[in-house]
């Protein structure tokens, strides 16, 4: 097996329940629901994609885990968020115990549309973040942050999923979606706001 990467990278994470910890993000190249390129985004399910995820390098197993391992600082508990891309097209069980085995903890950022339940019950945290009329296969985890607004997607369709935390996430780029967003939090409190930290921050 090998596996299909854009960026290996140190940073905070920037998002949902977790912002502020540092981690490694191990962004998998490709997406299910964009092809990545411009030309496409019109025509593509997901239409708001802030992120880079085509091209990148192959890694063995062994490879990827070194390589991520290699960017960890010394001192807390290692932390890799794999994202990208869609991460579950490629993460799986051997990957997820090694990770385990060099110490770490595992995350994930998907969009829920791929059901590899044996490898989410893996997972330390799960994040599903649903696009458009993409089916979530995943419906349940850690936190479930939607990108809001959504014309397909209200925040009702998903409250009554097994999510431990609800975030609504503005949609960079939409206009007055920051506004939308608090709004929404401050009528509905089942919903908490998630801001993109980095995005203010000036990190990666
Ligand atoms: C680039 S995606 C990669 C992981 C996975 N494909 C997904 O969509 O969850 C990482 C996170 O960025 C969020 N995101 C992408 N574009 C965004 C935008 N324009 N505004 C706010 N959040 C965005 C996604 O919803 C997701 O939570
Ligand atoms: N700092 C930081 N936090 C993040 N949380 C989720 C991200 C992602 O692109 O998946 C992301 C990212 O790209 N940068
Ligand atoms: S599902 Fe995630 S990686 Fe794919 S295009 Fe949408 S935001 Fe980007
Ligand atoms: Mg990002």
């Amino acid at each position: 097996m090998s596996y299909q990467v854009k960026e290996i990278f140190y940073s905070l994470q920037g998002e949902g329940a977790h912002s502020g910890r540092p981690a490694i993000f191990c962004r998998f190249s490709n997406c299910n629901l964009w092809s990545g390129k411009d030309e496409d985004r019109a025509s593509a399910i997901c239409k708001f994609c802030d992120t880079d995820f085509v091209g990148g390098d192959e890694y063995t197993l062994d490879c990827l885990v070194q390589a991520i391992a290699a960017k960890w600082p010394g001192g807390g508990k290692p932390y890799v968020i794999c994202t990208g891309g869609e991460p579950l097209l490629q993460v799986d069980i051997p990957l997820v115990d090694a990770l385990h085995n060099a110490g770490f903890e595992v995350a994930v950022e998907t969009n829920g549309t791929v059901g590899k339940h044996d490898v989410a019950a893996k997972l330390d945290w799960v994040c599903v973040s649903p696009k458009a009329d993409a089916r979530v296969k995943l419906d349940q985890g850690h936190e479930l942050k939607l990108v809001y607004p959504q014309a397909e997607n209200h925040p009702s369709d998903f409250e009554r999923m097994g999510f431990k935390h609800f975030f609504l996430q503005p949609c960079d780029g939409v206009e007055g979606s920051m506004k939308m967003a608090i709004d929404y939090c401050l009528a509905h409190p089942h919903w908490s706001l998630s801001l993109q930290t980095h995005k203010i921050g000036g990190f990666e």
